[in-house]
């Protein structure tokens, strides 16, 4: 991944992907059961290895009235179920390329999508442009996007409401209840304001709302900062694993 002004050099930006958590399970552990029995029996098994991609491909964007480029044709691709780190210097368009990322912003050219390939490597379908809705971003001060009185109306605040089944809300309550086990505010009263809260206590909630909403893609804008040690390894865990 690149990005450089189209004028000057600018600071550079780095792409890391971190080893998938669960890059081999290809079977939950009930069918393993029928695996060994069909293995037993000598039966042959067949193992899809069809899969997506997140592709940014040759991304430049120029704010409008300005006349130098924030991002010069940045590309890279996710795996997917993968972890990637975007890092570089204060100014380098980190935030910037989040912003792209989550359509906030669109680029002035190239493209960001998901791309399904087949058991040859080979692209199966046209690429699908991501929705914005499916995109979730944790920003750097989340509290300047806090809108509810409560830590439990701040979380529930994007979800369905009476419309909503009875199944819809079991499945819904135990999301909400995995959430917040696991960013550990239920260490805290859900009653309190969003905003009188500690600060790292502030970013597990931004967390936990977007852990809420399964998003497809989910962004964190320095997730990190301002965090003790053993807050870094337990988020850290939590991204890897979330439920
Ligand atoms: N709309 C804009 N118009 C002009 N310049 C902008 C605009 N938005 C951001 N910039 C500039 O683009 C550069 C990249 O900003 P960005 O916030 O993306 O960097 P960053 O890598 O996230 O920095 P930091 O690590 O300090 O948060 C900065 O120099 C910023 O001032």
């Amino acid at each position: 991944m690149r990005a450089t002004s189209a004028a000057a050099p600018a600071p550079k930006l780095g792409l890391r992907l971190m080893p998938s958590p669960q890059p081999l399970r290809l079977l939950p552990p009930p069918l393993n059961r029928g695996v060994h029995e069909k293995c037993r029996k000598g039966t042959a098994l067949r193992v899809s290895s069809e899969h997506s991609r997140f592709e940014v491909r040759r991304v430049s964007f120029r704010p409008p009235g300005t006349e130098h480029n924030l991002l010069n044709e940045v590309t890279f691709s996710l795996p997917e179920r993968s972890f990637g780190l975007i890092f570089g210097r204060s100014g380098s368009g980190k935030t910037t390329l989040l912003q792209l990322l989550s359509g906030f912003s669109k680029p002035t050219s190239g493209s960001i999508s998901i791309q399904r390939y087949g058991n040859d490597g080979e692209p199966i379908q046209p690429p699908e442009m991501l929705s914005s809705k499916r995109v979730g971003i944790v920003f750097q001060f989340p509290e300047r996007y806090f809108l509810a009185d409560t830590v439990l109306e701040e979380i529930t605040f994007g979800l369905p409401r009476q419309k909503a089944d009875i199944a819809l809300r079991e499945e819904l309550a135990i999301r909400l209840q995995m959430a917040i086990n696991s960013v550990g505010l239920n260490r805290i009263s859900l009653e309190e304001d969003p905003h009188a809260l500690s600060g790292g206590f502030k970013r597990r909630l931004a967390l936990a709302i977007q852990l809420v909403q399964t998003p497809d893609l989910l962004l964190l804008d320095e997730p990190l900062a301002g965090l003790g040690m053993i807050w870094f390894s337990k988020s850290t865990y939590i991204l890897l694993f979330p439920f």
